[in-house]
């Protein structure tokens, strides 16, 4: 038995064991292992195309990996995919909702693929569009939303169900600072409740200020993972990630016919 597969208290939230997936010839993970222990606010970073969206897909059941596998709590994600995904809220990116449905349909609508009772669905759908400053957007087509309401209502769609371990892909892209404090704070209550965040992130202050663990991914490798002070080493997260992540710096000569 791999240590991904241990069920129960102890077991992690997640486990990922040589998780792989490539598009034709790209290699975007290239069999990956992580554990992410069970109360943790885990930040996943890396650049653009570094397999984040690749990795945090396979590892919730949304996309099938060419070889490894996930465990949530012990459970196969592909092979006991009920039990793992009843333990599992997800944010996914660029994955299309059912947006011609208003918030609260679309609301009412998760809540009863979890199997949920209306009353309860009423009830923290009322909670989580108040929350969430969506009250006046309930009656509104997602489809018309803007990018932050988006991500608003997708993220009141994962919580909906009271999951225990949550995985969110760039929760805090395009939402304006008042909401992204918000988003902040429900989530950290939530990981004191004796919740597990994983998330995606390219905004380091973010990372700095929330997590108590990260990951550095880069061309679908893990390069460098601990917990934030082992990996931050006294030094700033930004310096880090350039470094681990080998980025450019300007010389001041790009585009001088600009
Ligand atoms: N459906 C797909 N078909 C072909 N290539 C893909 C597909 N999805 C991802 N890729 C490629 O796999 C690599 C990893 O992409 P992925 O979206 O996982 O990166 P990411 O770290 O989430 O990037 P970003 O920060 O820009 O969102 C990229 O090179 C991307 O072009």
């Amino acid at each position: 038995m791999v240590p991904g597969q241990r069920v129960g208290g102890d077991a992690p939230a997640l486990a990922l064991r040589g998780l792989a997936k490539r598009f034709g010839d790209k290699i975007a993970v290239a069999g990956i292992d992580l554990d992410v222990a069970a109360g943790s606010f885990f930040g996943l970073l890396g650049p653009n195309g570094a397999g984040k969206t690749t990795s945090l897909s396979m590892a919730v059941g949304l996309l099938r990996p060419d070889a490894g596998a996930a465990y949530v709590q012990g459970h196969d994600v592909w092979a006991d995919p009920l039990e793992a995904k009843r333990l599992l809220g997800v944010l996914p990116d660029g994955v299309r909702m059912f947006d011609r449905l208003n918030g609260r349909e679309l609301l009412g609508y998760t809540g009863l693929l979890r199997g949920m009772a209306p009353d309860e669905i009423d009830a923290r759908a009322r909670d989580l569009l108040d929350v969430l400053g969506l009250v006046d957007a309930g009656q509104t087509l997602v489809v018309d939303y803007s990018a932050g309401m988006r991500k608003k209502i997708g993220l009141a769609c994962a919580l909906l169900h009271a999951p225990r371990v949550l995985v969110l892909d760039e929760p805090f892209e395009a939402v304006d600072p008042v909401s992204a404090a918000l988003i902040r704070d429900i989530l950290q209550r939530y990981v004191h409740g004796g919740g597990t965040v994983i998330f995606s992130s390219h905004v380091m202050q973010v990372v700095e200020r929330l997590c108590s663990h990260v990951a550095i991914l880069a061309d679908g490798h893990i390069k460098t993972v601990g917990t934030l002070d082992e990996v931050r080493g006294g030094r700033d997260l930004e310096d880090v990630f350039v470094e681990v992540v080998g980025g450019r710096t300007a010389t001041g000569q790009e585009l001088s016919w600009l």
